[in-house]
């Protein structure tokens, strides 16, 4: 990593990241630790590189802060007045089929970690790493809801001739936060499904952020992958909060500087875990790319993206590259199956 050294009382000093402790209800960093991450192989788990005195550290730490147990919420959400996400018509606005409701068992086994390691660097990497954001104990049924519940997608397109097929599965929903009625475009867009604004409303809680779309990809195999790119595009607004949910297979999670060649910056790599959460703040994408690059093997993964769109053309792009003009996939429990073709 060429993150510039922090001196602790430590052995190794090389590459260094800060991990901050926060409060679960104000996402303001305040410094109560720092700690090593020294040159992660794409395998290790940043716990992993801790010295034993840290890791006790944490030990007890973690013993005082254990997963919050889920507030119980009374009035619906979003709230008629969220800043960013205007409420469709209908909760299932434009939905393609029905979904269907969420399990009970599901809602009631919701719990969070709320407690982040925040990552920096000089060179304006600013990552929130919620390890375990949620709870293992549900990860598996909300995996399985959610495959069987979207509408998926294998989007093609054409960029100056040449034709390409999204490596993944993909779905979007959501709307900027013009405006603009929700029957106001071309393709119209999509309602955030309950489970997703369920997730959305813990993620804003634990981020200070609001939001208004929720992109999904799954990753059906090591072959499924997304390649370098930033997601500075114009219509997220400058410095944009983007939390990026994981569910399923781990996987690696690479990120390189804008001109990591010209400054000699090397990959930052993290293994992203099953309920494992990071929110990219600040300039990270201005001045990052992030890639999930192909994998020998690999189990099925999902990853959720909540982000703010601030023009309507957020709305156009995303329905364009994630929902397409193509055939429609269901998973039945052991693939995907095309229901539709486009
Ligand atoms: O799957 C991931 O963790 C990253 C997804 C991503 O970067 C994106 O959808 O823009
Ligand atoms: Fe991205």
């Amino acid at each position: 990593m060429s993150i510039s050294p922090i001196k602790t009382s430590s052995t190794r000093q090389s590459s260094l990241v800060q991990f901050i402790k926060q409060t679960p209800s104000k996402p303001r960093p305040s410094t109560l630790k720092r700690d090593i991450i020294s040159s992660m192989s794409s395998d290790e788990q940043p716990s992993h590189s801790r010295t034993s005195k840290d890791l006790k550290h944490e030990e007890e730490e973690q013993a005082d802060e254990r997963p919050q147990k889920k507030p119980r919420h009374s009035s619906p959400y979003p709230p008629p007045d969220h800043p960013s996400y205007h409420l469709p018509p209908s909760p299932t606005y434009n939905h393609p089929f029905p979904i269907s409701p969420v399990p009970q068992s599901l809602k009631d086994n919701l719990k969070f970690n709320t407690l982040p390691i925040a990552i920096n660097s000089p060179h304006q990497l600013d990552l929130l790493y919620f390890k375990r954001f949620i709870d293992p104990c549900v990860t598996r049924e909300l995996t399985r809801y959610l495959l069987e519940e979207l509408p998926w997608y294998r989007v093609k397109y054409t960029v100056r001739g040449v034709n390409i097929n999204t490596p993944r599965y993909t779905t979007v929903f959501g709307k900027d936060s013009t405006d603009k009625p929700w029957n106001g475009y071309k393709v119209k867009p999509r309602a955030i499904p309950e489970i997703l604004l369920l997730l959305m409303r813990e993620v804003e809680h634990v981020t200070n952020s609001t939001f208004n779309f929720a992109l999904v990809n799954y990753y059906s195999s090591g072959t499924d992958s997304i390649s370098y790119h930033s997601d500075s595009e114009s219509f997220l607004g400058p410095e944009p909060t983007i939390a990026s949910l994981s569910l399923g297979a781990p996987r690696d999670f690479h990120l390189r500087h804008v001109k990591y060649k010209e400054l000699g910056i090397g990959v930052e790599k993290m293994v992203l875990h099953d309920g494992d959460m990071v929110v990219m703040r600040g300039k990270t994408q201005e001045m990052w790319q992030h890639a999930i690059p192909k994998r020998a093997k690999a189990e099925g993964r999902i990853n959720i993206t909540f982000r703010k769109g601030v023009v309507p053309y957020a709305t156009v792009n995303y329905n364009t590259y994630n929902v397409g003009s193509g055939g429609i996939y269901r998973w039945d429990g052991r693939e995907m199956k095309e229901m539709r073709s486009g």
